[in-house]
């Protein structure tokens, strides 16, 4: 017998003993065993089934009728509160993010991390586009081609505003940032689609092009070019720990959770509020150095307590947008990506980052400002262009915007 065997055995052997000892007592369970705990649930359900549905199925009032996003815009629709065609845009919308949900969740399983075309395909803000990039803006332009409701699309992947094309047109214009965060997707960290819905102002039939836009197709242009407070309707959805639809259709913010086993979004944050103050600042201080002096001191003071609620405030700055903002939304606080000696614009675009997203907080009762004017207001002068973003809580908002009007001589503004 060669000795490695009873090398092996010897090492086996403990185990099996020390299982063997363990279990010794233990009857062996079926895998159907029932704990004590499950089989009160049942009990509980089955008296309620009794009581309740006279025998006709399983009754457990949450979950008997969930409030699913659909049916949530269907009574929007009912009682006036949104245009009819809003049901198939919100539905292509949803339909487009599950879609996009999955693919984040098994990016690293399909080889659907890293960068599209070996880095080579730069979108118009000069930015590496993402394999993820590429193909959520694609699953989101081919969900609204066929609603057919829609006019125009501007997208960060798009380097000028597109339309479907002919067959299918409609009245509406959608902005979006496909995969808001990208960076932080290989980390698996989370991202989002944001997305706007105006009414096409003028009617037009375009194709896909290049840079050279006809003066015909300024119409076209100028469709998507509106201010946030023309919106018919905004929202985000959210990969991360679970996926979250949040969504206004001018009537208040609401949050709907994607249910993996039904594969339906189900409202599970009616009318979202966000808190009148928070205790926690969201600015990548990485550019601190770079920001005006009031700023600077504004979030001195937050750190240091010497505030208007004389308590110290907790940094948390993930760096993805729709992960900051929607901290921000439940939480309350601010957020900002400021303008700074390095961008004075800051870094985020109007119509499909900051606007959506204000859009949001004001419908929960925040406010958000580029730092001298409510965001809703500006009217956006190309498709990508970019402005300093401060949203959250209204007496955070508030105080900073104290703070900037008192030393508005000081900074020659
Ligand atoms: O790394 P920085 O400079 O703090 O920038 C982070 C910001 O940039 C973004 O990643 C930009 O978004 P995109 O990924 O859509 O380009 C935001 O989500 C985020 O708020």
């Amino acid at each position: 017998m060669s000795p490695c065997w009873v090398t092996s055995s010897w090492v086996v052997a403990p185990h099996i003993t020390r299982y063997y000892l363990l279990n010794r007592n233990r009857e062996t369970k079926p895998y159907s065993h029932v704990s004590p705990i499950r089989t009160s649930i049942l009990a509980t359900i089955t008296s309620q089934q009794d009581a309740s549905s006279n025998g006709a199925g399983l009754f457990l009032p949450s979950q008997d009728s969930p409030t699913t996003l659909t049916r949530f815009v269907l009574e929007n629709i009912r009682s006036s509160k949104a245009p009819e065609d809003i049901v198939d845009l919100i539905s292509s919308i949803q339909f487009a993010c599950k879609k996009i949900a999955s693919l984040v969740s098994r990016a690293g399983i399909t080889n659907l991390t890293g960068l599209f075309n070996e880095g080579k395909s730069i979108n118009i803000q000069g930015e590496e586009q993402k394999k993820l990039d590429v193909l959520s803006n694609q699953v989101l332009k081919n969900a609204l081609k066929y609603s057919g409701k829609m006019g125009v699309i501007a997208s960060e992947e798009e380097d000028v505003p597109v339309t479907v094309d002919e067959s299918f047109s409609g009245t509406y214009v959608a902005v979006f940032d496909p995969l808001d965060g990208s960076s932080n997707l290989d980390a698996a960290v989370a991202t989002g689609t944001i997305f706007g819905i105006f009414k096409q102002e003028v009617s037009c039939l375009i194709e896909d092009m290049a840079d050279n836009i006809e003066p015909s197709q300024l119409h076209c242009l100028a469709s998507t070019l509106q201010p946030g407070s023309r919106l018919l309707a905004a929202g985000y959805c959210m990969y991360s720990s679970s996926t979250m639809m949040v969504l206004s259709l001018g009537h208040g913010t609401h949050g709907f959770t994607l249910d993996p086993e039904v594969g339906e979004f189900v409202l599970t944050h009616p009318y979202m509020k966000i808190p009148k103050r928070g205790q926690i600042y969201s600015f990548n201080e990485a550019n601190y150095h770079q920001w005006d002096p009031v700023l600077q001191e504004y979030i001195e003071n937050l750190k240091s307590g010497k505030n208007r609620s004389g308590k110290c405030y907790s940094l948390r700055y993930i760096g993805s947008l729709v992960a900051d903002v929607h901290r921000t939304l439940l939480y309350g606080g601010v957020f900002g990506y400021p303008g700074d000696k390095k961008n004075p614009n800051g870094k985020l675009r109007l119509l499909y980052e900051c606007a959506p997203m204000s859009y949001l907080i004001e419908q929960a009762g925040g406010k958000a400002t580029n730092g001298k004017q409510r965001i809703l207001d500006i009217v956006p002068n190309t498709t990508h262009e970019r402005q300093p973003l401060i949203l959250g809580s209204e007496e955070d908002v508030d105080e900073l915007m104290h703070v900037y009007t008192k030393y508005a001589a000081k900074l020659q503004v």
